[in-house]
């Protein structure tokens, strides 16, 4: 597909069409990104092919991850949020726009556990089966190794031990899947993460929605993983409490009304940080703290 159908046309001037997944393991966490974006799908967006958002200038496509890049591509789609590996496997004429930093999984190559393959080299004349021909093509090219390739639509790691091939190129995040089908890594071909690819007409054309909707989704990711500390603290006690504290851009005192001994302190920290440095504030001469999510950090 290189244009987009005369029956399906692509959004009008005024309006950014989105395409985000409708299924697979990546669809969740993007739809949740999207509501904490603010953006938020009109009806939950259940079942549908095109959903209105809370931005009468910003609908979203439904469409599988593999789909998406050709979509953006082709202009169906302004914006497209799936996974690189999708991006690269197709390899469609788009840009990225932005890395969403999840869903994150490697393309490793891998063999029966018992084989004596052990390099790239090793597997001249063999067979590989893979959900990622186009990848596993090129990748193999680059070595010069010679290889047959198979494809497959899922459940690559059972192939081995059905002799249909001698390795894989595969997906691992946990390397369970690895694991339990007895397959060991002989090498990496990529790392993909779920990223937002842009038509590059549509970065032109509608570059200040765009960029609207970039911010929002980076406030979203600037977000995780951090939290808010609020504490009093007792003015004799504040130099300690400012050594321990990291923040974005060092605390912020502030006076408190009730109480002059007092100046209440707040901080943007490391969620992983909270466990260790609420002990280290007490110790120091923190009292009353509260910790509390972030939503949104815009700069
Ligand atoms: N552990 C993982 N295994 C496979 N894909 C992963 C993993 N973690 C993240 N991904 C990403 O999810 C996307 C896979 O989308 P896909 O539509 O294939 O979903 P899926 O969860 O594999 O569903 P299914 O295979 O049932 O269709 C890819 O971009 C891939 O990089
Ligand atoms: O390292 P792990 O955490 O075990 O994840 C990797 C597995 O997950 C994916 O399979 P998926 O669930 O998409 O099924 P599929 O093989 O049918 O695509 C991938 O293809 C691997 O099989
Ligand atoms: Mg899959």
């Amino acid at each position: 597909m290189s244009k987009p159908s005369s029956r399906q046309p692509g959004p009008g001037p005024g309006l950014i069409r989105l395409a985000i997944p409708n299924k697979g393991r990546i669809a969740q966490p993007i739809n949740e990104l999207i509501e904490k974006s603010g953006l938020h799908l009109a009806d939950g967006g259940e079942r549908r092919l095109i959903t209105r958002t809370r931005d009468p200038n910003v609908e979203i496509l439904f469409a599988r991850p593999i789909d998406i890049p050709e979509y953006v591509a082709s202009g169906v789609a302004d914006l497209g949020i799936t996974g690189r590996d999708m991006v690269m496997e197709r390899g469609s004429l788009v840009e990225q726009v932005l890395d969403l930093q999840t869903g994150r999984a490697t393309l490793v190559v891998a063999v029966p556990e018992e084989s004596d393959i052990e390099t790239v080299a090793d597997l001249a004349g063999a067979t590989v089966a893979t959900e990622f021909p186009a990848i596993t093509r090129s990748f193999f090219a680059e070595h010069g190794v010679a290889v047959t390739i198979v494809t497959v639509g899922g459940a690559c790691e059972a192939t081995p031990h059905l002799g249909i091939a001698d390795a894989i190129v595969d997906l691992s995040s946990s390397g369970t899947t690895l694991r339990t089908n007895h397959l060991r890594v002989i090498d990496e071909v990529l790392t993909s993460t779920t990223v937002l690819v842009a038509n590059p007409a549509s970065l032109t054309a509608k570059r200040e929605k765009i960029d609207e909707l970039v911010l929002a989704l980076e406030s979203v990711i600037r977000a995780k993983g951090q939290c808010y500390l609020m504490m009093n603290v007792h003015r004799s006690a504040l130099a300690d409490v400012r050594e321990v504290l990291p923040g974005l851009s060092g605390p912020t005192v502030m006076e408190v009304a009730s109480d002059e001994n007092l100046v209440a302190v707040h901080a943007v920290v490391n969620e992983e940080r909270v466990y260790q440095l609420i002990n280290q504030l007490k110790r120091a001469g923190a009292k009353d703290i509260l910790v509390m999510p972030i939503e949104r950090i815009i700069r």
